[in-house]
């Protein structure tokens, strides 16, 4: 069949983006990623072998997604000429109770997703709006959306349900769970690579800007710490991970703080960003002195840990610990605080193999098995785009 694949992933304020072949195991051609939307926005862009196409500051266009998108589509596309694309795939954060698999992405899907907006307003804005901007550059193409909560749909109902009148979870508020075109990717590189560990029991940590843990069992999503909306859990670089919902009640009835003012908290001034007062980037924080930084690092691993426990109580113990995402996979000094707490579970890492980021960082004698595993999201993707447009 013809045509290429492009690859929209549109997070929060970064977009990653990559031209496929449309085999059935698609190749990446080019990848390229937009960062800091809305800020100081910068372009990468490079050919698969390595060769540069873009790289440097976006100008005005990087204000938006949109023109962000644009601005990075045309260097794609003039070091590709005469690319006709077949199918865009798009990351969307949330599939809601409807899709527990990718689909076409037709008018009446699009309205549902839609009215998904407020369970993920960082996230679903900026997929959908990904998927016009595409429809109005491609119009031929056909568009694929991939869902973030697809990969837990079949969560056991205690990992799915909260302890709310049962009316609130027939309305659709459960816990979907997040990030699962990483843990898919993820749980496709074990069936590969160690298929006895795959068929085991693994905790993925996908630490990144977003971060969440998730308990594989033979490859399934069992458990995440990720629930109802992509706050839940862990600290992330400016989410504020699980809190005490009495928290809440008191912002409103004490603080007098409106809807708008506790998402703006919640999403975006929280987390590593609001306990540091420094910033989201764990770079930066783990190159300060400031104590607050190091607090937050602390917390930030600290979380970890007894989430970390707390899967490997779903799961009835541990056979292996993934790291992933921009953290778990460049972050030694993280992974190291991480599982030096935990010894008890089985867990001992080889220091040289950890600070080298190796594929394997557990120590020979370690019950344990400790991986880092690069995620590829747009590769599970791509992957979708070509079975569905086929
Ligand atoms: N070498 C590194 N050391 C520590 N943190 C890093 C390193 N490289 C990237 N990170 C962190 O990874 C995070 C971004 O992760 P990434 O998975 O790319 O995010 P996103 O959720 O936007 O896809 C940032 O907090 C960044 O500081
Ligand atoms: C769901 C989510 O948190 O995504 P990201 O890590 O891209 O922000
Ligand atoms: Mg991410």
């Amino acid at each position: 069949m013809n045509g290429h694949l492009l690859v929209l992933n549109a997070g929060s304020s970064s977009l990653k983006f990559g031209l496929f072949t449309a085999g059935p195991e698609p190749m990446a051609l080019a990848t390229g990623l937009v960062e800091r939307i809305g800020g100081a926005a910068e372009l990468h862009l490079k050919q698969a072998g390595g060769a540069v196409i873009a790289d440097g500051p976006l100008g005005p266009r990087g204000a938006s997604h949109q023109g962000a998108l644009e601005a990075a589509l045309e260097p794609l596309l003039k070091a590709h000429p005469g690319t006709a694309i077949r199918a865009v795939g798009h990351r969307i954060v949330h599939g809601g109770r409807n899709y527990a698999e990718p689909v076409e992405l037709t008018d009446q899907a699009l309205s549902y997703l839609q009215e998904l907006v407020p369970f993920a307003p960082l996230h679903q804005p900026h997929n959908l709006a990904g998927v016009a901007a595409a429809q109005a550059a491609f119009p031929q193409a056909r568009q694929i959306g991939c869902f973030d909560t697809a990969f837990h749909r079949h969560h056991p109902f205690v990992n799915d349900t909260f302890a709310l009148p049962r009316r609130f979870y027939e309305k659709g508020v459960r816990r979907y769970g997040f990030h699962g075109l990483s843990y898919d990717y993820i749980a496709g590189h074990l069936k590969q690579m160690a298929p006895l560990l795959y068929q085991g029991r693994v905790v993925v940590a996908h630490l990144g800007n977003g971060a969440s843990m998730c308990g594989l069992l033979s490859g399934r999503s069992v458990a995440s710490t990720m629930g109802f909306s992509a706050l839940d859990g862990l600290p992330m670089g400016t989410r504020s991970g699980q809190v005490d919902p009495g928290v809440l009640l008191y912002l409103m009835e004490q603080e007098q703080m409106t809807p708008a003012q506790i998402s703006e908290l919640l999403y975006l001034e929280s987390g590593l960003k609001g306990m540091s007062g420094i910033g989201s980037d764990m770079r930066a924080l783990l190159g300060s002195d400031n104590p607050h930084a190091a607090e937050a690092i602390e917390y930030f691993c600290f979380r970890a840990r007894r989430e970390l426990g707390g899967l490997a109580a779903a799961l009835e113990g541990l056979d292996a610990l993934v790291f992933t995402g921009g953290i778990g996979e460049n972050a030694a000094e993280i992974r190291a605080r991480i599982c030096r707490g935990m010894q008890w579970l089985g867990i001992e890492l080889d220091e040289r193999a950890n600070a080298a980021s190796a594929p394997v960082i557990s120590g020979e004698l370690s019950r344990v098995r400790v991986l880092v595993v690069p995620t590829n999201e747009e590769l599970v993707i791509a992957r979708a785009a070509a079975r569905l447009s086929r």
